[in-house]
């Protein structure tokens, strides 16, 4: 019997999940490659003591035997993973689903660092080197200083322009750089662009709060956080509420922290971003942009499945603008859809209108119109998972 819960305009049945194990798959490139590389990467980004760095080098040889070892038994949330994990923990990272064991395997990082234990290590962001890095770096200084010339634009194309540069923002994702060399090519069209969507969400309401579910820190969050200045200023919003990650995640993904490292940065810059930077920094000490940072953010499950106060949250919104990969694979449920099923259809769970930007780094795909893909397939590029394709994708 198929499962039709969540089903809105029409049903569908649910698809199988993703998993790592398929050989050639994307997913298993994440297991065999991204995932040694980035204990290594954290291992060597700060001095780390003798019983940190063994517990770095037991996670490697977890992820490399392939087995899914359990959390200590002083982990504070011990109890949720094991439940989550009841038939997943102990078995081959590889053959459960891959959003649930890439989350586990981000838990079990901070569980080696100890960024949960009693011990010096408490707190610090095992990413934290590689996001400073990357904020302080005069590539930032190049991308904050494009912004006066959107101020030339008239007003539709300079909205557009923002909406893009949250869109083309999510490229600069620290943990999908980690096992690529060189540059990616940015095709600009766009697969899906539900932009117009969009902005009539906006405009044809009185303002509203729109819930900004943001993806990475630095290069990502610094044009989202200048798209919720705009939705403010313009008054398409009269409030933002700016979810992020309650703990370091997927390498780059924004904690609040990172937040208000950006929100420094755009307020010492000149010119636009300076002015959009101090609008932000009052608007926070008005109450008009927030910050959420709910702890299903790290969760290793579907949107489908979020708790009741989220699900209140999200209702309460105009709208809820989701960034990112990881955040659209949670949102279709990161299964094997044919590519072609409705958005509408496998989001109708969702409690209100939801826009995904996001650029194409993982298989989850829906709403794609045939056309569209038997055009892409016939380049015989990887398309799907490289990182050069972006969408816009939505329903009311
Ligand atoms: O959410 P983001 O930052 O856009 O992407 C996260 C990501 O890099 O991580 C996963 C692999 O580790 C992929 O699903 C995806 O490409």
């Amino acid at each position: 019997m198929p499962d039709v819960s969540h089903a809105r305009d029409e049903t569908v049945a649910d698809a199988p999940p993703i998993l790592g194990n398929v050989p050639g798959s994307y997913a298993l490139t994440v297991f065999r490659e991204r995932h040694p590389a980035l204990i290594r990467q954290v291992r060597e980004a700060l001095p780390y003591t003798p019983d940190r760095r063994q517990a770095l080098d037991r996670l490697l040889d977890e992820v490399v035997r392939d087995v899914m070892e359990p959390l200590g038994p002083s982990a504070h949330d011990g109890a949720a993973w094991a439940e989550w994990g009841r038939d997943k923990i102990g078995r081959r990272w590889v053959d459960v689903p891959f959003l649930w064991a890439e989350s586990y395997f981000y838990r079990k990082l901070l569980e080696a660092t100890g960024y949960y234990g009693d011990g010096p290590w408490r707190g610090v962001d095992p990413f934290g080197p590689v996001k400073q890095a990357e904020l302080t770096g005069s590539v930032v200084d190049g991308e904050l200083a494009a912004l006066d010339e959107t101020a030339a634009l008239p007003p539709g194309e300079r909205a557009q322009a923002l909406l893009l540069g949250s869109l083309w923002g999510n490229r600069a994702d620290l943990s999908f750089t980690l096992t690529l060399s060189g540059d990616r090519e940015r095709v600009s069209g766009l697969v899906v662009d539900d932009s117009a969507l969009l902005w009539s969400l906006l405009r044809d309401r009185p303002p509203g709060r729109v819930c900004l579910v943001a993806d990475n820190a630095g290069r990502e969050l610094l044009p989202d956080l200048v798209l919720a200045d705009h939705l403010l200023a313009e008054g398409l919003a009269r409030e933002v509420v700016l979810h992020v990650k309650p703990a370091p995640y997927f390498v780059s993904d924004a904690t609040p922290a990172d937040v208000l490292a950006c929100l420094r940065r755009l307020a010492a810059a000149p010119g636009r971003a300076g002015e959009a930077g101090a609008r932000l920094w009052h608007a926070m000490e008005e109450g008009r942009l927030t910050l959420r940072a709910h702890p299903f953010a790290c969760a290793p499950l579907p949107y489908r499945d979020m708790p009741d106060d989220l699900r209140e949250e999200f209702a309460a919104a105009s709208l809820t603008v989701t960034k990112g990969d990881l955040n659209y694979r949670r949102l279709v449920g990161d299964r094997m859809w044919p590519p072609t099923t409705p958005f509408a259809a496998v989001t109708g769970y969702f409690p209100g209108p939801v826009v995904a930007l996001r650029t194409l780094k993982s298989d989850a795909l829906v709403g794609v119109p045939e056309r569209t893909l038997a055009g892409l397939d016939a380049t015989g590029r990887p398309w799907r998972t490289a990182g050069t394709h972006a969408m816009i994708q939505g329903r009311p």
